[in-house]
């Protein structure tokens, strides 16, 4: 069956709980973000690993970027265009998979997402 969108009352119930964990909403559409800072690559690296293991399994996958110790994630569900239940069950096991990680709420100019890079006029 077709995911769909998350309600107005399923937002009200489940999505404080993410906030709390540091989700945010992403810019410009229907979605979550959430920034992690690990030690170093290589944990960095481990969380991606585990995270794609769990996405394949799911059938649903993040769009997420890696810089080093930084993976930037966002969640939401493209044939939806939006929320849907499987948002939330995947970002409940991210954040399993990276208990002690930092979560980083202020990006600085050094990660910028791919839609801000345009190609220079002519
Ligand atoms: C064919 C395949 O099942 C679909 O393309 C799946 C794959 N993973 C997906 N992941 C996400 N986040 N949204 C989708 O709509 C989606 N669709």
């Amino acid at each position: 069956m077709a995911a769909t969108l998350l309600s107005e009352d399923e937002r009200k119930s489940r999505l404080p709980e993410l906030e709390s964990t540091g989700w945010r909403a992403a810019e410009g559409q229907d979605a979550i973000r959430k920034i992690w800072k690990f030690r170093n690559f290589p944990e960095a690296f481990a969380f991606m690993a585990r995270a794609a293991l769990a996405a394949e399994k799911a059938d649903h996958h993040p769009d997420w970027s890696n810089r080093y110790n930084i993976v930037d994630v966002t969640l939401t569900t493209h044939s939806a265009r939006g929320l849907t239940a499987l948002d939330l069950a995947l970002a409940t096991k991210l954040d399993k998979f990276a208990p002690g990680a930092e979560v980083i709420r202020d990006h600085g100019a050094d990660i910028r997402c791919l839609c801000e890079i345009r190609a220079e006029k002519p």
